[in-house]
């Protein structure tokens, strides 16, 4: 198991990660500065400068892939993407695993070895997404909500102007991201972490509310947060994209599949058909990280062959929502 975390400058390769009814917990993050397009806050917007260090398989990860893909930002910031299978070091490169990117700028075999660059005396989970900043040498941010937003927001130059933070939509966008995040991002984590009964349908309640809820909300407008495709689509995006095929069978999470809602369904599936955006979906990482990660709930790390599924048939949104609107 590499489910672990640094103390006074080691890595130890285990941790508890519920509380003592059986509950998983998700420490924050701590590095939460920012990139800025004026340099106020020592991290200018630059060409070049910074460096994201991702996992494919990770839900939070994926969101700033996502991000820098369809900004147009792949010339401007790096990226390393890690080993999927975790083992005793947890997250490590690889020059040799298909779709793994090792770190050519760091040269670390480990992502925690990048963690104590960054500061000597960090203590705690060693996370993706990291964004790292080759300037000063350390990590900018690591938390994914707060990346998307820069990547989004501060970079003017990008090739695309594409705006997924538009002004008249900003508080919205911000109480759906918050409203998402501990019923559905979190939330198939609390029923899949879980370690008793009790907390396991807490987290599955929670979340199947919510994506009954949402499966409604999109009978109405074609987005989360009305007619346009915001930062908070994205944010769920990746965690639809991991359910029917791995959450649903190794977190439990099996009420019902994505492709059961009528709305959410065509909903993911017209994300998913967004252009750049199925390039950054790695269905075997997936797999793979869930599956071969977690020892507790798969000892035998044996990978499922299916589900047989395909998000690339076509998608009745256009069609719903004119619907809708009538
Ligand atoms: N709040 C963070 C969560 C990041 C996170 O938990 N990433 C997971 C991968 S899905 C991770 O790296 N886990 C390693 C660990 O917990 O040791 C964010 O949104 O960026």
């Amino acid at each position: 198991m590499g489910l672990g975390l640094l103390i006074g400058g080691k890595w130890v390769s285990e941790r508890e990660q519920e509380d003592s009814q059986g509950k998983f917990i998700r420490p924050v993050t701590t590095f939460r500065n920012k990139i800025t397009a004026d340099g106020s806050s020592g991290f200018k917007t630059e060409a070049g400068r910074y460096h994201l260090y991702i996992s494919w398989a990770c839900p939070w990860a994926h969101r700033t892939a996502i991000m820098r893909k369809l900004k147009g930002l792949e010339d401007v910031i790096g990226m390393s993407v890690v080993h999927p299978e975790i083992y005793d070091n947890s997250w490590e490169f690889s020059s040799t695993d298909p779709g793994s990117i090792p770190d050519t700028v760091n040269n670390a075999s480990a992502l925690w070895k990048i963690y104590l660059k960054a500061d000597p005396n960090y203590e705690g989970r060693v996370t993706v997404p990291v964004l790292w900043d080759k300037q000063t040498n350390t990590i900018v941010n690591n938390e994914s909500r707060e990346i998307i937003r820069m990547l989004d927001t501060e970079f003017g130059f990008a090739k695309s102007d594409v705006d997924f933070y538009p002004e008249d939509l900003r508080e919205v966008i911000d109480k759906t991201i918050d409203e998402i995040y501990q019923p559905i991002n979190n939330g198939v984590y609390r029923a899949g972490f879980a370690s008793t009964q009790t907390a396991y349908e807490e987290g599955l309640t929670d979340l199947f509310n919510a994506l009954d809820h949402w499966d409604e909300v999109l009978g109405k407008q074609r987005y989360l947060c009305g007619d346009r495709i915001t930062e908070a689509d994205w944010c769920i995006f990746t965690t639809l994209l991991r359910f029917d095929v791995v959450y649903y069978g190794h977190f439990k999470c099996n009420i019902r599949h994505i492709w059961d809602y009528p709305n959410l369904w065509n909903y993911f599936k017209e994300l998913y058909q967004v252009p750049g955006v199925k390039e950054t979906c790695n269905i075997d990482h997936i797999k793979r990280h869930y599956y071969k990660s977690h020892n507790k709930i798969n000892p035998t790390r044996i990978v499922p062959k299916g589900p047989e599924i395909d998000f690339g048939t076509p998608h009745n949104r256009a069609q719903k929502v004119a619907v809708a609107a009538v």
